[in-house]
């Protein structure tokens, strides 16, 4: 029987829509093979929202992908849209998206493919078996705290304020998550914090350290942020599963994508309580490149895949696109963010076409 499903597209700006595009086309080909069905709905978030309506999130949007089965955003923001007041930012939008459809989990895998050894900054040695995944707290923390603003002191200076504030259940249900998480990889779980400075930090770690009882199958150990950075390059291979806040986990994400090569590969699922999940690379909207086809697609058509696996509960469809993957980097194809010698550089679009072939060469 041909399963249906409601997909909302959320382009929003730079490479957003190449990036799009390609994955569309990925799941239209996939589609028929696996008895699945499509039905594409696309909205408007970020600086393209904000030209349309003047809103980074319109409540159609949020309305669109509360309707649907799953949501597949690409990125917002550009240079364009820096200058406007906060609340106008594109990224007020992506913020108001992630707590509108309450995504508090962002999974962020971050896997080494063999083809990609030498596309690393870092030798081989070092990053050869890499396989991390990054449990981001998504809805909390210094992104949404309160006080925040630019409020001005007795003796008339501007002070620039955001709190970084954390309940115990906002704490509970992302350690629950990383626990879980986890529990099905290699039951390592490293929790990323501040605690020898911030009070908020020190509750995380009570928290996370008080629930490790309930999960003796994992081996828990805590890192201060700084020195997490250090050991995520320097020692890589020492980590299976982080789970951190939502600065710690954004810029430990970023570090964590060049051990992949490039940041171009990452993708991740948000995820909530109930609801449909986001999925979407882990990069921004990358205007230095937009628009002229040299974007790295296969962090958005990696974020398809998690889709298919986690949202909609079809593995073989995502293993297909993942192998479809391993299927062009065998074949030598490369964007400019992964290229190294010997291999053939291709554009955006290219790279799309290359997967194509691959998905039809699969049997029905
Ligand atoms: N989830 C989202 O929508 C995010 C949005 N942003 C926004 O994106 C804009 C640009 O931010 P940046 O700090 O420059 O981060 P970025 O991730 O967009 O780009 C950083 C660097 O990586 C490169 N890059 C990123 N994705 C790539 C891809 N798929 N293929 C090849 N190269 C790629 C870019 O060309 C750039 O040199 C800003 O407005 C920022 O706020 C940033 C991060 C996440
Ligand atoms: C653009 C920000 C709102 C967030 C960010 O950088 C991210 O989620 O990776
Ligand atoms: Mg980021």
């Amino acid at each position: 029987m041909t399963e249906h499903y409601r997909i909302t597209l959320l382009p929003g700006d730079g490479i957003g829509s190449e990036i799009i595009a390609v994955m569309v086309d990925v799941l239209k080909t996939i589609a028929p093979k696996f008895d699945l069905e499509f039905t594409f709905q696309e909205a408007l978030i970020g600086g393209s929202a904000i030209d349309a309506t003047g809103n980074p999130l319109p409540e159609e949007t949020l309305n669109t992908c509360r309707e649907s089965d799953a949501v597949l955003l690409a990125a917002i923001g550009g240079y364009k849209w820096d200058n406007l007041p906060r609340h106008q930012r594109p990224e007020t939008g992506l913020l108001g998206l992630r707590s509108g459809l309450g995504l508090f989990a962002n999974l962020r895998p971050a896997t080494i493919l063999p083809q990609l050894m030498d596309a690393s900054t870092l030798k081989r040695e070092v990053v050869e078996g890499v396989d991390i995944m990054v449990v981001r707290e998504l809805t909390g923390g210094v992104y949404f705290g309160e006080p925040k603003g630019v409020f001005e002191t007795e003796t008339g200076q501007k002070r620039g304020v955001n709190t970084m504030a954390y309940t115990e259940g906002e704490i509970d249900r992302i350690a629950k998550v990383a626990f879980e998480t986890a529990q099905k990889r290699n039951g390592q779980l490293c929790s990323v914090d501040k605690a020898n400075v911030l009070e908020v930090s020190q509750l995380w770690r009570d928290r996370i350290t008080a629930l490790s009882s309930q999960y003796p199958d994992v081996q828990l150990s805590h890192l201060y942020v700084d020195n997490a950075a250090m050991q995520l390059v320097r020692a890589p291979k020492q980590f299976d599963t982080i789970v951190t806040s939502n600065l710690f986990g954004d810029i430990l994400s970023d570090a964590a994508a060049m051990l992949t090569g490039s940041i171009g590969m990452l993708p991740s699922a948000s995820l909530g309580a109930s609801g449909p999940g986001v999925f979407e690379p882990v990069h921004g909207s990358a205007p230095d490149i937009a628009g002229q086809d040299k974007a790295n697609p296969l962090a958005q058509v990696l974020s398809a895949a998690m889709m298919l696996r986690y949202a909609l509960n079809q593995p073989a469809a995502a293993q297909a696109i993942e192998d479809a993957v391993q299927t062009v980097l065998n074949q030598g194809y490369r964007t400019g963010d992964i290229m190294s010698e010997g291999q053939q550089l291709v554009g955006c679009r290219e790279m799309g076409d290359a997967l194509l072939r691959a998905l039809n060469s699969i049997n029905n």
